[in-house]
């Protein structure tokens, strides 16, 4: 069974379509990434996926819920990673996980347990105890990224969750993510950097004007694009209307020179 099903989704903010009318299968146990030009959709998806936005029309089931009346149920099986961390500034990250435990009702020694687990891995066990509006980006986003795993949830959806995460940290999130998929969970995130796609995902969708300009793995994507001898940059490219690159290019190194 796959763990969400849309199915001509729409949302609209006013006059702007966002989405127009999208469908996909995303199986469980899978990372799935959803690429797409900056305005192209992605966090509007994202957040519908995550519960947090009601879509203007369409169907979301997730793992068998239909999103809509359902949407408590939903965000308690799923791990909302936004592309800017909302966190209370004045709490410190163990209040803040704290009051996760307390909505969440997670036991005090799994929810010790975890904090540990988490923030020795991601090296933030000298911040916990530290303002959350104190700290850095990338320590915040690490915060986030904790956050939202406390409840060990089913389904992870990341927006572009892996910026301003150092090297290392970055190879941790994305480890745990294909051990978490290797236990049925399912990922689904944006990003804007091709290297993590094509290393980490196991399918990828790429959004062009609130539309789907392709779905599959790499090589179905090379096809799709006609392009067999391109990396997912070049077949990105492709999809989402490259023809006038080389026109933008030489005006703008025209105005430069
Ligand atoms: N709250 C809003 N009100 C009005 N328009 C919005 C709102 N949120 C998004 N939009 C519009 O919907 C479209 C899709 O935006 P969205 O943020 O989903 O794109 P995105 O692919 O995540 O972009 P980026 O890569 O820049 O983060 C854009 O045209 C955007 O301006």
């Amino acid at each position: 069974m796959n763990t969400i099903e849309v199915t001509n989704l729409y949302k609209r903010y006013g006059t702007t379509t966002a989405l127009n009318g999208i469908s996909l299968s995303i199986a469980g146990g899978q990372i799935y990434g959803i690429l797409g030009p900056n305005g192209s959709g992605k966090t509007t998806l994202l957040k519908i996926l995550a519960g947090i936005l009601p879509p203007s029309s369409g169907e979301v089931v997730i793992d068998g819920m239909n999103l809509t009346g359902n949407s408590d149920n939903i965000k308690s099986i799923t791990g909302y990673i936004p592309e800017t961390p909302a966190l209370y500034e004045s709490l410190t990250p163990i209040e803040y996980f704290n009051f996760l435990a307390s909505v969440f009702k997670i036991e005090d020694s799994v929810l010790k347990e975890r904090i540990n687990a988490f923030s020795n891995a991601l090296e933030i066990g000298k911040y916990l105890n530290e303002f959350i509006g104190s700290l850095s980006f990338g320590t915040k986003q690490k915060v986030a990224i904790i956050g939202s795993l406390i409840h060990d949830p089913k389904i992870i959806v990341m927006d572009e969750g892996m910026n301003g995460l150092d090297p290392k940290s970055s190879k941790i999130i994305k480890e745990l993510l294909k051990d978490m998929t290797a236990k049925g969970k399912t990922v689904i995130f944006s990003t804007h950097i091709m290297e993590i796609a094509e290393t980490v995902c196991d399918t990828i969708s790429i959004l062009y004007n609130g539309n789907i300009a392709g779905t599959g793995n790499l090589d179905q994507l090379k096809s799709e694009a006609g392009s067999n001898n391109s990396d997912l940059e070049g077949v990105f490219l492709k999809l989402t209307g490259d023809e006038d690159l080389d026109n933008l290019l030489d005006s703008l190194r025209e105005s430069i020179k």
